[in-house]
């Protein structure tokens, strides 16, 4: 990804289903927990990198103990500064109290976050700012050990106005906006609520107060409170929370647009949004971690039963296709096999561009997250020489000589790793010009490798603003003289903005939409422009179910290779000599090659859930007034 986008967020939640003790007799550590926590953490760390976050709960303490921590960070590497944190205070405790390395009972009731239930957060924000106050866990503190709330997320509600009005009609008096609390405190009501319903039992079967504590929490019905709090909420999200006693859960969207997997055994229960993570942490094989059903929760309950329920029914799943694209890490076996396919079914396109003159071509990408969709064009475009090569064999079958026929075979697909990310360069000088020249050098290229005669092509995942690709690829590219440049995106046209999670709210940021924007103002079709707007206003106060995306007669109009045509027009700055070609993927092809996530709104305007098109609708009268503001 050449862009910087924003996006995603990852969870971990770690129940330890034994006694402490059991961990330390088997792996030599009281703890386990959080050191699988730090695994859990750090291999998402693709996932957020702008705060981190960590609780745990430690089960059955006495009152008067503490039995909840929680750490979270927004330094420069969070993820490294919560665990340094966390080491130094158990370090603290265990050099002042050796006696605790003998006694794990001891060690849980006196050393900070040792305990039975975890949670962890990576976070990129999509909502508010990078405060340290938005960075998860969140917390509900209560005295009644069942009504503390610990909330995570990977998430973002289109309607997180409405969903704080609401609470404020209830009563309550949030004391952030951020959306996160909102979220929260809609769990929180409904908790207080099931909780004084359960109460209200435990009185007329005649238990005390304290006798009904334990009661309470053995009966809470998490489901039912997940149902009733999520009523309102229209997003994708995978949304995590524990509850001081220790039942804890994991809840995905009805559309399934966040991810979440989990698995479990008899020593413990983990929930996490990429599968490849459980597996490597945890050392067990793919079809052992199980991917969560939209609508679906993971309910962990304090005695470690663990039940899948049904909490809203599916809408048919739409899982992000970005995930695959571009977000989750590529070492999941499906997504590595669907990032290949992807690679192989845009060639056809790529041949067409330079002509089928796969001799005078080098293939290439940006790296990393371009490399796998690399490997599958490069195994396409050998299959389409060896075509060639088995044609031209037959038929010459007659004249072919042992020299000939060598000469034949020696033709390779040429691949070089052309691009090379460097380090970020902090733009000192704040003239444009120096600092133009500077940002060029975000990336660099291998010399000596093109040919004058050369068709240069260059796969990347996806094309979000094509800053990067303005400023620095395609300029460094064209110090190497190449004929033609041939930038290919893995992933079709970003046309329409995100409200589920990717920091992508603003329509004028795409290059896709500034393409269509520059292809009205040249064929004098801006009333079309203006059309739209006001379309786009008078739906301003409907009903999201009502809402209709008239943002897609915006791109009506035009080609996909029109709007292709358009973006290397305008990411060729002037000085750009060789000519320069803007691939896309067909949507059909990406449904091809990620059949199992079809979420595909940013690519063809089919959002998932009603609010998606009110945010569209904002994001296109945001657009026309100038106002730079998130659509959500
Ligand atoms: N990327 C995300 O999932 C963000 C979570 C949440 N909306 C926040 O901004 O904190």
């Amino acid at each position: 990804m050449s862009d910087a986008i924003k996006h995603e967020c990852g969870i971990a939640l770690l129940r330890l289903k034994k006694p402490l003790d059991f961990y330390k007799q088997k792996y030599g550590s009281a703890f386990y927990g959080i050191q699988k926590m730090y695994l859990l953490m750090e291999k998402q760390h693709n996932r957020g990198q702008d705060g981190a976050g960590f609780a745990s709960i430690k089960m059955d303490v006495k009152p008067g103990q503490r039995y909840i921590s929680r750490v979270r960070s927004n330094q420069q590497q969070p993820i490294q500064d919560i665990f340094k944190q966390i080491n130094e205070r158990i370090s603290e405790e265990l050099t002042a109290h050796p006696e605790y390395n003998e006694d794990t009972a001891l060690m849980k009731s006196q050393v900070p976050y040792v305990g039975e239930v975890y949670l962890g957060h990576v976070r990129y924000g999509t909502f508010g700012k990078n405060s340290i106050e938005s960075v998860h866990p969140f917390l509900r503190q209560n005295n009644w050990m069942h009504r503390n709330l610990i909330v995570a997320g990977n998430f973002n509600m289109t309607n997180v106005k409405e969903l704080f009005e609401s609470l404020v009609e209830l009563g309550q008096h949030p004391k952030e906006l951020a959306d996160t609390v909102t979220v929260m405190e809609k769990i929180g009501h409904f908790l207080d609520d099931e909780v004084g319903e359960l109460y209200q039992d435990c009185k007329n079967e005649g238990l005390s107060k304290e006798e009904a504590s334990p009661v309470i929490s053995e009966r809470l019905d998490v489901a039912r409170i997940l149902r009733r709090a999520s009523k309102q909420w229209d997003g994708g999200y995978a949304m995590a929370g524990l509850f001081g006693h220790g039942d804890s859960f994991v809840f995905r969207d009805p559309a399934g647009i966040r991810p979440a997997y989990y698995y479990e055994d008899d020593e413990i229960a983990v929930v996490a949004s990429e599968r490849p993570v459980i597996q490597t942490t945890f050392n067990v094989p793919f079809e052992e971690v199980k991917e969560l059903e939209p609508g679906h929760a993971i309910i962990i309950k304090k005695d470690g039963e663990v039940s899948i329920r049904e909490i809203i029914p599916s809408v048919g799943k739409k899982a992000c296709s970005f995930e695959r694209i571009y977000f989750s890490r590529g070492s999941d076996a499906e997504i590595y096999k669907e990032r290949k396919e992807l690679g192989k079914l845009v060639l056809p396109q790529v041949l067409k561009a330079i002509d089928n003159d796969t001799d005078n071509s080098v293939f290439s990408y940006i790296p990393n997250t371009a490399e796998t969709s690399f490997f599958g064009m490069v195994e396409a475009a050998q299959d389409f020489l060896n075509d060639r090569k088995n044609n031209h064999i037959l038929e010459n079958r007659e004249t072919l000589t042992e020299e000939t026929l060598k000469e034949l075979l020696s033709v390779k697909i040429r691949t070089e790793k052309v691009a090379i990310k460097d380090a970020k360069l902090r733009t000192f000088i704040t003239e444009d010009s120096s600092r133009d020249d500077l940002v060029a050098h975000v990336y660099d290229v291998t010399y000596g490798v093109i040919k004058p005669e050369d068709n240069l092509v260059i796969i990347d995942d996806s094309i979000v603003r094509g800053t990067t690709l303005k400023m620095s690829i395609i300029k460094m590219m064209d110090r190497l003289n190449p004929k033609r440049i041939v930038v290919v995106s893995s992933a079709p046209q970003i046309r329409y903005p995100d409200c589920y999670g990717i920091d992508m709210a603003k329509l004028e940021g795409l290059v896709a939409f500034q393409a269509a924007l520059a292809l009205h103002k040249e064929r004098g079709t801006e009333d079309i422009v203006d059309e739209v707007y006001k379309k786009s206003k008078a739906q301003e106060n409907t009903p999201d179910i009502d809402v209709v995306n008239y943002v897609r007669e915006f791109y009506a109009p035009f080609t996909d290779e029109e709007i292709s045509d358009k973006i290397a027009e305008l990411l060729k700055t002037e000085d750009v000599k060789a000519d320069v070609k803007v691939i896309f993927q067909s949507v059909d092809n990406l449904h091809k090659a990620c059949p199992d996530n079809l979420g595909d709104w940013y690519f063809t305007g089919d959002y998932p859930t009603p609010g998606g098109n009110r945010v569209v609708n904002r994001a296109f009268i945001n657009f026309y007034e100038g106002n730079d503001a998130r659509a959500y």
